[in-house]
């Protein structure tokens, strides 16, 4: 039995899905984390691992990690990180924007306050340690260098918005600091075999090989087996995140809209701020499920808010000063939840919209994953919204997407 391992990293923690080459999952494991902090992942990773059963771990074949998007680390020549990470939402790059714009065409996915390339430009300048630096790697990066054990390899979604140019499979010559960027595979092709030392730590065969990575949200589109164009992937997790199978490709930094390459198509899209988090702010799990039973959902919520947990948005306003609006807020819980589900519809809508006025192949079909998927009241809300069918994707996590692309490739 050949299983192939599939690892997501969210924002809130991981999980690991094992398949079968039929595609049938054998095992799953998830821990959570409260600090996205390296050695919490590594932790985290090496957790996962024990946490399956040693049978399948005995036959694992392939592993691919994925992690969120622009999430990245700046490290030393051991691949020691000699920063924290920054986070996908962090944009504190906006102070090197216009370094940016002086470089790079008007609408490349660079140029935005929380693009990789932003974070990696405000490291130049404000990293005490930058001339220790020799390599800037994504968190799927990272993470799979720990069991591969050979730092600077990465794949060309984690890439996208760091600067590769995913038509002719390099870095454009306008983009500086080229020696410390990585290696950049296709998708779900080999590395190399996993490092001794951890298949013998773990049971895992030596022969067992690694595999590049890909980006939370894409590996969700995956796990959906989406494959005509026009079908699109909602990720409805801490974040929102939009992708739309596109025959043509789009690219508009003015609404932060962007196009992963997906073998001869394009994935469409963008990511909001807004999203899950949000909701765990104001109510708890338990919460979400009693109160969303009583909403009723036919009915549209007048209540008009940007739901955001902190100023600044990326998709479909792209603006890392939009200010949050979740007032009023309504003394009665259903009808505020009502409220704040429907506004993420109405950002949702707007998104799908923007897309296809701008050419994208008309929007047909979305599945939905992540957490919010289950939320059978949100989903008939969608619906109304976005006027198409809209339903839970069979697979949803990110980490059977990976195990997906580890086993069959783009
Ligand atoms: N019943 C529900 N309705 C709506 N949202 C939910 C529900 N249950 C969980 N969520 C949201 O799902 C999010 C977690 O989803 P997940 O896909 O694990 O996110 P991530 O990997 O981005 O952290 C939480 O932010 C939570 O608010
Ligand atoms: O918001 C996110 C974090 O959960 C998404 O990962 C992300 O921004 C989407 O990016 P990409 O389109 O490159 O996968």
């Amino acid at each position: 039995m050949h299983l192939s391992l599939g690892i997501d990293f969210g924002t809130s923690g991981a999980r690991a899905i094992a398949i079968r080459p039929d595609g049938k999952i054998e095992a799953q494991a998830a821990v959570s984390y409260t600090s996205n902090l390296a050695q919490t992942w590594l932790e985290t990773l090496w957790q996962l691992l024990r946490n399956l059963p040693e049978v399948v771990r005995n036959h694992l074949d392939r592993i691919a990690i994925n992690g969120t998007s622009s999430t990245v680390l700046l490290c030393d020549r051991a691949g020691r990180p000699i920063t924290e990470p920054l986070l996908y939402n962090d944009a504190r790059g906006v102070s090197v924007l216009e370094r940016i714009r002086a470089i790079a065409p008007a609408d490349h996915p660079v140029v935005s306050s929380t693009s990789t390339l932003a974070k990696l430009l405000w490291w130049q300048e404000n990293c005490e340690d930058f001339s220790q630096a020799r390599y800037l790697l994504h968190q799927a990066d990272w993470l799979a260098f720990q069991l591969h054990g050979q730092c600077g390899i990465s794949d060309y979604h984690n890439s996208l918005k760091l600067g590769y140019d995913v038509e002719h499979f390099n870095y454009p010559s306008w983009l500086p600091l080229q020696e410390l960027l990585p290696i950049v595979q296709e998708p779900g092709s080999a590395i190399s075999p996993i490092q001794s030392s951890i298949a013998q730590a773990f049971n895992i065969p030596a022969d067992c090989r690694i595999h590049v990575g890909t980006t939370d949200s894409i590996a969700a589109f995956i796990a959906s087996r989406a494959s005509t164009s026009g079908e699109a992937v909602t990720s409805l997790g801490s974040t929102l995140v939009l992708k739309l199978l596109s025959d043509t490709r789009i690219d508009d930094t003015r609404y932060g809209i962007y196009s992963h390459r997906f073998g001869k198509r394009w994935l469409v899209g963008g990511a909001s701020n807004t999203g899950g988090a949000v909701l765990k702010q104001f109510f708890t799990t338990e919460e979400l499920i009693e109160l969303s039973d009583r909403i009723s959902a036919s009915q549209e919520s007048p209540l008009d808010y940007y739901p955001l947990l902190k100023p600044g948005d990326r998709f479909p306003i792209n603006d890392p000063e939009l200010m949050p609006r979740l007032e009023p807020q309504p003394l009665d819980r259903v009808e505020f939840l009502h409220g704040l589900l429907e506004s993420m519809a109405r950002i949702e809508a707007q998104g799908y919209r923007l897309l296809e006025s701008f050419g994208a192949t008309p929007l047909k079909q979305v599945f939905t994953a992540g957490g919010g998927a289950k939320n059978s009241a949100w989903t008939a809300i969608r619906h109304r919204q976005l006027g198409v069918s809209v339903s839970e994707a069979v697979q949803t996590e990110a980490a059977y997407g990976t195990a997906y692309l580890a086993l069959e490739g783009i």
